[in-house]
């Protein structure tokens, strides 16, 4: 496409975006979503050139520090990618999630240049900040693309040729961008094919070091489609663990497993955690037979959906002596170790917290509620090091006109209703140890806009005080919304946002978690060593789906311990309890454990199928006829009802309760007998 004059640029945006036919030849698909979004998502207005924005030093360091492993492990790749490049005045630009670029590497000589056309260390390549670009509209999509020339949406940046490919974490996450640039390019687009091919292939390289830098006491299966290529340059790879499940995958081996389960690769927690057998028509036991110590040739497995593999599989590293200990993660601090009983989501999102918590990185946690949020943001702050106060704060429990006060505080007489002495607000409280911003989704705007001031300038401005304070404090901040949806919708800051989240922890619900039973007996412990539970209820208790997570388990426990046993008698040196169905609350006995599936009843809980109703099918699940029937039959008596289908009378009540036949029941227990 021939160079535009300014006026053309904008004629052609513009036009595009009243809908109007595209003249002038064709543009490629993903520009074109780019420019919808920066019209339509963004608001921005192509008329309004601006500058690359390059961050201060000392954001760009908290950027780098974030990225810190990925940048190490990538070097070495965007190295070899630059020589081979060498000559042909390229410049590789490595942007971390936000689209700050946090590693650079460029011919000296150009810097001014590169430095103003933003292909410098500290640019800033988000879509809603600078418009279509290579690394924005890579952000935005996970899609490598070619962004040339006049596909920029802002005119500024219309002489830059650049073409980005997404690098994935461990578990699917966008993590960063590569990005290959020119100050001046050839016209054609299609001068751009191979800096494309390049990109997408040094991306997936740096995925394939990342998975085996980090995957070292798993399993891991590299794959290709030649036997050839399969033990050099593999297309894609997993890391299984100990128990054959699914630990870690490049970008490529997500699709992989999403292709072979028929899923959308981008549902990645249907992909991490599960077994491999779900995907592959291979059983993990057999994992030694890829071993490179075979012919690649006969190294074939097959995914479900028929595809068919080379594979390569490499055995677990194993510390042989102390020399090699540092492979093994170093051991969590209790903190953060009381808050799994062995899920290995929860393990591998509790070690990432356990590298962050000493660093004074601003993080985010993400969960349904219930699901321990402030728990972990407390054990952040315990395992952090910082001699300060944890000082919480509910965004949502707090009246809009007071949390402003609450959050920086007063001088005497700054506003009616205040304490006469003023008020020292929590943002200071928390100084030198943590702020735990809970429901931030929940703050006003124009309080947000306050907050990212005192996070940008860490200096706080009470109500009524001309001179602001300086303030260290560590935030940790979470919401149960999702807060991406917020931004677009207008109800959150986008910079705040960027600003809270420098990592980004996703707690699991409950009902996803491994270590359920193991989290019902650690709390249960809690409550008094004397309580365990009995085969019935913990059958009841495993098939529920917590929707209130950690909280309703915590609640429903507590219940269970007061209605099982009042202590020792007089006199008793020990006693144990034993919590049993009767104990759980009525809203538990709505899960049916004939109706819980496989997973109870292989569990062998021949006592929780009685308690259910029997096993023998006189009293099967949505029954609710039958009980009538045989309710009417015995004029309402529970007794004898439960007498002839061989159950309990408190099971008979709680069906009762469930089918709500209870008005009924009043009614037949008037009857003459
Ligand atoms: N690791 C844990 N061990 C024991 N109990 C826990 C744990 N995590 C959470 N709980 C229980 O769950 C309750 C809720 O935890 P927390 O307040 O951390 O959840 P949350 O995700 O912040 O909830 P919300 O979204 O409603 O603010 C706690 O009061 C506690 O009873």
């Amino acid at each position: 496409m021939p160079p535009q004059s300014y006026v053309s640029h904008i004629k052609e945006i513009e036009a595009f975006g009243l809908g109007q036919p595209m003249h002038g030849g064709s543009r490629d698909e993903a520009v074109l979503g780019s420019w919808r979004r920066c019209l339509d998502h963004h608001r921005l207005d192509p008329a309004r050139t601006c500058e690359a924005v390059i961050v201060p030093e000392g954001q760009l360091r908290q950027h780098q520090e974030e990225s810190e492993s990925l940048i190490r492990i990538a070097r070495s790749g965007l190295e070899r990618l630059y020589q081979q490049l060498k000559g042909l005045d390229y410049v590789l630009l490595l942007a971390d999630r936000h689209g700050v670029a946090v590693d650079f590497l460029g011919r000296e000589a150009d810097t001014g240049d590169l430095r103003r056309a933003g292909l410098y260390l500290g640019a800033e390549w988000r879509e809603d900040r600078a418009g279509t670009s290579a690394v924005g509209a890579c952000l935005a999509t996970g899609d490598a693309l070619i962004v040339h020339q006049s596909d920029h949406f802002d005119f500024t940046h219309t002489r830059l040729s650049c073409t980005a490919a997404p690098i994935y974490d461990l578990r699917g996450e966008l993590a960063a961008v590569l990005d290959l640039s020119q100050l001046r390019s050839p016209e054609e687009r299609a001068s751009q094919g191979l800096a494309l091919n390049l990109v997408v292939a040094a991306a997936r390289r740096v995925e394939l070091a990342n998975l085996m830098a980090q995957s070292r006491r798993d399993w891991v299966l590299r794959f290709s489609q030649s036997p050839d290529f399969l033990d050099v340059d593999p297309d894609a790879a997993i890391a299984v663990d100990a128990h054959g499940r699914i630990n870690a995958m490049t970008h490529a081996g997500a699709r992989l497993l999403a292709a072979a389960a028929r899923l959308d690769w981008r549902r990645r927690h249907a992909l991490i955690g599960q077994p491999l057998e779900r995907f592959f028509q291979f059983d993990a036991r057999h994992l030694p037979n890829l071993r490179a110590d075979r012919p690649a040739q006969q190294r074939i497995v097959r995914a479900c959906d028929g595809r068919v593999l080379f594979a390569h599989a490499i055995e677990p590293m194993r510390v042989r002596n102390p020399a090699s200990r540092p492979l093994t993660p170093a051991p969590l601090p209790a903190a953060l170790q009381a808050l799994s009983a062995g899920d290995p989501v929860m393990d591998a999102l509790l070690h990432k917290a356990a590298r962050l918590a000493p660093r004074n990185l601003p993080i985010l946690v993400q969960g349904e509620t219930g699901a321990g949020k402030e728990f972990l943001a407390r054990a952040i702050h315990g395992a952090s090091g910082r001699g300060g106060a944890f000082v919480a704060i509910n965004c949502a429990a707090i009246p809009e006109s007071l949390l402003e006060s609450e959050l920086f505080g007063y001088l005497p007489g700054a506003w009616t209703g205040g304490a006469s002495k003023g008020r020292q607000g929590l943002v200071e409280a928390a100084h030198r140890g943590t702020l735990f911003l809970d429901e931030i989704g929940d703050m006003p705007l124009a309080l947000q806009a306050k907050l990212l001031r005192v996070l940008s300038e860490s200096q706080v401005l009470p109500l009524g005080a001309r001179e602001p304070r300086t303030v260290d404090i560590r935030v940790v901040s979470a919401s149960h919304r999702p807060l991406a949806e917020l931004v677009q919708s207008g109800q959150f800051r986008q910079d705040l946002l960027y600003r809270l989240n420098a990592a980004e922890l996703q707690l699991p619900p409950l009902r996803q978690r491994r270590d359920l039973g193991g989290m019902m007996d650690r709390m249960l412990a809690d409550l008094g060593s004397q309580y365990s539970l009995g085969e019935a209820a913990r059958a009841m208790l495993l098939a529920h789906p917590w929707p209130g997570n950690l909280r309703e388990l915590n609640n429903v426990l507590r219940y269970a311990v007061a209605l099982c046993g009042d202590g020792p008698q007089a006199g008793a040196e020990a006693w144990e309890c034993v919590i049993e169905q009767i104990h759980l609350p009525d809203s538990l006995q709505a899960v049916d454990v004939l109706d819980a599936g496989p997973s109870v009843l292989q569990m062998g809980s021949a006592a929780a199928l009685d308690e259910a109703g029997g096993a023998g099918g006189c009293f099967q699940p949505g029954g609710a006829v039958e009980l009538e029937q045989l309710l009417a039959q015995c004029h309402g008596n529970v007794s004898e009802v439960a007498r002839q289908l061989g159950v309990s009378r408190s099971t008979v009540h709680r069906r009762i309760q469930r089918l709500q036949l209870g008005v009924r029941c009043a009614r037949w227990s008037k009857r003459p007998s």
